[in-house]
């Protein structure tokens, strides 16, 4: 596993053949909603295409990949925003091509942790974009020089972030992108949440209010980094 950027953890996850049977029972699924006339439900208040897998089968074993898997990562690195006690979980597909959802905009998730595994098919462009870290009040604030990361996707490769982190998938220019997302909370993290007023120590802009704080007590000059980039606004995604 590496960190190519702070608060981001990279590494192998899935096994192609793993992937393809995934894909197939999602094409599976939304082939039987076509027959049906059911009406699918989208994955998030973003995207048109794509699945909540929880709604066919897969509830339990996403519950136990959260549990048994992203967890172990979580308390190590996310035990700030609950990481330790991951208890809830909303787990989708989503799908991106010409023909289908292009892009995503600037977003956070409606999440503490997530983890997004590239299943597939073959694509090119869809690269993620992280722009840092903000609390609830700094969501739509600068964008610093060190905070600018992009991410490309490929099959079986996951990504690890705080669902705080701010994000969005640039166009995918030809070919199908599929991604299982999964978006994992703790009902403990979010309880003690409302009954605190902390500064949150992942939020770039809360860091540097901090800082500048400390700065005018014993009259110094602050230490971060120089250089702002133009701010994007930013959605919480639901
Ligand atoms: O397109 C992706 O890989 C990311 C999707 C995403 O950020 C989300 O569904 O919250
Ligand atoms: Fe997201």
């Amino acid at each position: 596993m590496s960190e190519p950027s702070p608060g981001i953890y990279e590494f192998d996850m899935l096994q192609p053949r793993f992937c393809e049977m995934l894909i197939s029972e999602v094409e599976n699924f939304e082939k039987w909603i076509r027959e049906t006339d059911f009406e699918i439900v989208r994955p998030n208040s973003m995207n048109n295409y794509g699945a909540v897998l929880d709604d066919f089968g897969m509830e339990g074993t996403l519950d136990t990949l959260m549990k048994d898997f992203v967890r172990h990562i979580s308390k190590v690195y996310f035990a700030d925003v609950g990481g330790f006690d991951l208890d809830s979980h909303h787990g989708f597909v989503v799908e991106y091509g010409v023909d289908r959802d292009v892009d995503l905009g600037f977003h956070t998730d409606d999440s503490e942790v997530t983890l997004n595994v590239c299943l597939g098919k073959q694509f090119t462009g869809g690269d993620l974009f992280f722009r840092g870290m903000r609390c609830e009040d700094h969501v739509n604030g600068q964008i610093y020089p060190e905070e600018v990361f992009d991410f490309s996707h490929t099959v079986g490769r996951a990504i690890v972030h705080r669902g705080r982190h701010r994000h969005g998938a640039s166009a995918t220019t030809s070919g199908h992108r599929i991604n299982l997302i999964l978006w994992c909370r703790s009902s403990v993290y979010r309880e003690l949440k409302e009954h605190k007023n902390d500064f949150l120590e992942f939020c770039g802009e809360c860091k540097r209010e901090n800082e500048r704080k400390a700065c005018a007590l014993h009259g110094s000059k602050p230490q971060g980094k120089k250089g702002v980039l133009a701010s994007e606004g930013g959605a919480a995604a639901s």
